[in-house]
């Protein structure tokens, strides 16, 4: 049977091209056939994991200059039972998609926000004057190009291509190197990632492929507790467990008050990460684990 990958859609778009690098990678080691779901949004890509519509979902987790994709980050914690299998780094390489004849004709641009702010510098430098318009997706404003000539997308070559519209400027990233970071994201199949302080570690081993590199976590501490955060952070500095990522966001229950999303630099199953592990939650007020996983370049796929 064919597993089912949801992305962000409409067609076109970067999500949709590191899906499709996972499949490649995919069929290439596995033999395994997948088809693509297009979603409208990073957050139902998500969902539909959760909800066992689809097998697994390739979602934007972390960009080389704009950080954290928060939709992403929001959806892993709200949803119980999801595992990082594979992280994916893609270089993003922006266009300006337009059918007006120069730059001076354009009033609207329209792009993904990650988008948008990885292109201020070029936009302030040669479209000072437009207006910016946040998009779910690069490619969700490409089909409206063609009727409105002062309208112009940033999206990627590729789309242009996809879409038979012209390119009229390349490369416009304020930074040539600048990179994304995908996570191919399922069921977790022992269905329950959420550690409370009376559940046991033992069973949250299960969700950890033996090979695998890195681990993701996240994690709320008690409410104006001093210290708190770094408690937690001494637990790993301690034990000698390199952080990769440091990242919070807020709970959304009252002002000031914050989650932490970690990456470590090791195996859920290794001893050192299990002790560390088990420190942690007796700082932490609810700690979800997303598992550990390989990341993997699409250059070399
Ligand atoms: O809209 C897209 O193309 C996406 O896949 C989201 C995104 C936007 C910008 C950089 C990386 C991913």
């Amino acid at each position: 049977m064919n597993l089912s990958i949801a992305h962000l859609g409409p067609s076109g778009n970067h999500s949709e091209q590191a899906a499709l690098f996972y499949v490649n990678w995919l069929t290439k080691t596995t033999r395994e056939q997948a088809i693509l779901c297009p979603y409208p949004s990073i957050a139902q890509s998500i969902r539909a994991v959760a909800e066992g519509k689809v097998q697994l979902a390739v979602v934007p987790a972390e960009n080389s200059i704009e950080g954290s994709v928060t939709m992403t980050m929001d959806a892993m914690w709200q949803l119980d039972n999801l595992q990082i299998r594979l992280a994916l780094v893609m270089p993003i390489v922006h266009v300006l998609i337009s059918c007006a004849t120069d730059l001076g004709n354009i009033k609207i641009v329209y792009s993904h926000p990650q988008a948008l702010a990885q292109c201020q510098g070029w936009l302030e430098r040669f479209l000072p004057n437009v207006q910016l318009m946040a998009t779910n997706s690069t490619t969700e404003a490409l089909e409206r190009l063609e009727t409105d000539l002062s309208a112009a997308a940033i999206s990627s070559e590729r789309a242009a291509q996809l879409y038979n519209l012209p390119t009229l400027a390349s490369g416009i990233n304020d930074r040539p190197e600048n990179f994304t970071r995908f996570w191919v994201v399922s069921q977790n199949k022992i269905s329950q990632n959420k550690v409370s302080q009376n559940k046991n570690l033992e069973e949250q081993s299960l969700i950890s492929q033996s090979d695998a590199s890195h681990t993701s976590l996240a994690f709320s501490v008690a409410a104006n507790v001093p210290g708190a955060l770094a408690k937690t952070l001494q637990v790993f500095a301690h034990l000698g467990i390199n952080l990769s990522r440091i990242e919070s966001r807020p709970t959304k229950r009252s002002l000031g008050e914050y989650l932490f999303f970690i990456d470590i630099e090791a195996n859920f199953k290794e001893p050192l990460l299990q002790s560390a592990l088990t420190e942690l939650l007796t700082y932490t007020e609810v700690l979800k684990i997303f598992g550990s996983y390989n990341v993997l370049s699409t250059d070399v796929i």
